[in-house]
């Protein structure tokens, strides 16, 4: 039965979902990699697109931003399709000097300034981490592509506001080795968690905090995500369960 945001039929969802934020992102990385693919749905105008890569099944949609949309379709997916991973291939802004804008980031675990973890265990600050067989199927396939593309391994932060870093917290965060900030790992991480199910949060670097002068235009927010894309795909259709 549909959800009240998926309108896809059971079975018409891949255990394997690649999720971006931005709904662009999603039909493109849909059309480049399954060119037969299905839309499967686009309830409130956010497409979602069904087939296969190399004879795996993937589908490809987007959360929107933030925790709570996010948290919308992880819950649909895990519960209503019986998807069993859910791969981010999201932006973030850089917040550390020890990454660049165009590198990626392989989100390990996601502080985060959001309630909406807090109340999971009563009396336990919860601890928002990837699943570990996807980061080392992200880690393996970065070593594919050579040591010249800059591929990190690290924290990210998951905030509820985009505008309005402070200051202090964010150098606190980058002495504490956290390299990006976004704002949806942290919720994907734990509704993982709460269903048994296995989670990664791949970001390109579009934007960098200590430093505009490279940042991306949206245009390229949409369409620079390639080496994230490797990293993204080899998780989702990574083995091990
Ligand atoms: O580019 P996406 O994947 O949407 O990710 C980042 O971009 C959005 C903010 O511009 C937030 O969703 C943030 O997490
Ligand atoms: O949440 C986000 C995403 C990209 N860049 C930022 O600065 N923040």
């Amino acid at each position: 039965m549909p959800t009240p945001h998926i309108a896809a039929q059971p079975g018409e969802i891949a255990p394997a979902v690649l999720l971006p934020g931005d709904p662009r992102r999603a039909e493109r990385i849909a059309t480049q990699l399954m060119p037969d693919a299905r839309l499967v749905s686009e309830v409130r105008g956010n497409g979602v697109w069904t087939g296969e890569v190399d004879g795996k099944p993937l589908t490809v949609m987007a959360s929107g931003m933030g925790m709570p949309s996010l948290g919308i379709y992880a819950n649909e997916l895990f519960s209503h399709y019986d998807v069993r991973r859910i791969v981010r291939v999201g932006t973030a802004g850089g917040l550390s000097p020890a990454v660049s804008v165009g590198d990626v980031v392989v989100a390990l675990g996601a502080h985060t300034d959001s309630a909406m973890n807090d109340r999971r265990i009563p009396g336990i600050r919860f601890s928002a981490v990837a699943s570990y067989p996807l980061v080392a199927a992200a880690v393996a396939a970065a070593e594919g592509l050579g040591p010249e593309v800059p591929v990190h391994v690290a924290p990210v932060v998951s905030r509820d506001h985009f505008y309005g870093n402070p200051a202090d917290q964010i150098r606190l965060l980058a002495d504490y080795g956290t390299l990006a900030v976004e704002m949806e790992a942290a919720a994907l991480y734990a509704i993982a968690a709460e269903h048994g199910r296995q989670a990664l949060a791949v970001c390109t670097i579009s934007d960098h905090l200590l430093d505009s002068t490279g940042d991306f235009s949206a245009a390229e927010r949409e369409q620079n995500f390639q080496r994230a894309l490797t990293l993204g795909l080899a998780a989702a259709h990574s083995p091990s369960e």
